[in-house]
């Protein structure tokens, strides 16, 4: 099961209507990212699809073992190592003591730090930290990943070696992957599909899918980033007008 989003709204007391009435049917397994100008809702739709905010209307189907977090900030324990922040995810859902171990290496592999399960955060790099917060997401073991703007904080190159890892480890792992990014070109890389979203309220402007074809052809995807900067740039005046007239 993937994650439905039917008709969900929502509405912050003094800030007013920032979500309305936004529906979408996400399937398992898919590379979704949700693009869209700062402040149109992104965080706050993750929020609700992670069950840590609810919707003023309308409603949410997630699967029953919920979905794991990862956010632009790894967060992760500066007195432990990466092992030990790993492992403390594998116990805090649980999973059996005698296999964790055996389990810790294995998903720092997977998000290829092996090399570095003893070294504590302030040792690694911005792209090594959120590598091992992502080995911390997939330790949580749900079948829907949500990511925050994980790469927004990294430099270029290091975002552009993640993009591959994360598209190697999804096609590897088959997780539902919900990208939250207002990076035009990372959304283009990485997603099957993008939800464009509008700002002030936060409604679905447009969907468009990602083929293999379009992403690896250089033209074809330069042409869409420039058409959905245009479409995002044309959202923010919109409301830079707005605000101007009401200010
Ligand atoms: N707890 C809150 N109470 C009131 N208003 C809020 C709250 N959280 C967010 N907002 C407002 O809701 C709107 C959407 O915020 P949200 O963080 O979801 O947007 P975003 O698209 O993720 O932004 P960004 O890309 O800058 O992180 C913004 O106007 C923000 O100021």
């Amino acid at each position: 099961m993937g994650v439905l989003i039917n008709e969900v709204s929502l509405t912050y007391p003094g800030t007013g209507l920032v979500i309305d009435q936004l529906s979408a049917e996400i399937e398992d397994g898919e590379f979704i990212a949700v693009l869209g100008a700062s402040g149109c809702g992104k965080s706050s739709l993750l929020n609700m699809i992670a069950g840590l905010l609810a919707p003023s209307s309308g409603w949410l189907e997630v699967p029953q073992d919920g979905a794991a977090f990862m956010f632009q900030d790894s967060n992760l324990l500066p007195w432990l190592t990466a092992g030990k922040n790993v492992e403390l995810a594998l116990k805090l859902a649980d999973y059996p003591v005698a296999q964790r171990a055996g389990r810790v290496t294995e998903l720092l592999q997977l998000v290829q730090l092996g090399h570095a399960m003893e070294k504590k955060p302030h040792e690694l790099s911005g792209g090594m930290r959120q590598r091992v917060a992502l080995a911390r997401a997939l330790a949580q073991d749900r079948q829907v990943l949500l990511m925050d703007e994980p790469f927004a904080a990294l430099d270029a190159i290091t975002r552009d070696m993640l993009h591959e890892q994360l598209r190697a480890l999804w096609a590897q792992t088959g997780k539902t992957i919900i990208f939250v990014t207002h990076n035009v070109r990372e959304a283009i890389r990485l997603a099957g599909r993008i939800l464009v979203l509008s700002s002030h309220p936060g409604r679905i402007l447009e969907t468009r899918c990602i083929t293999d074809d379009l992403r690896n052809d250089p033209a074809q995807s330069a042409a869409l980033a420039n058409e959905l900067t245009t479409i995002l740039r044309k959202e923010q005046r919109k409301h830079e007008l707005t605000d101007r007239n009401a200010g």
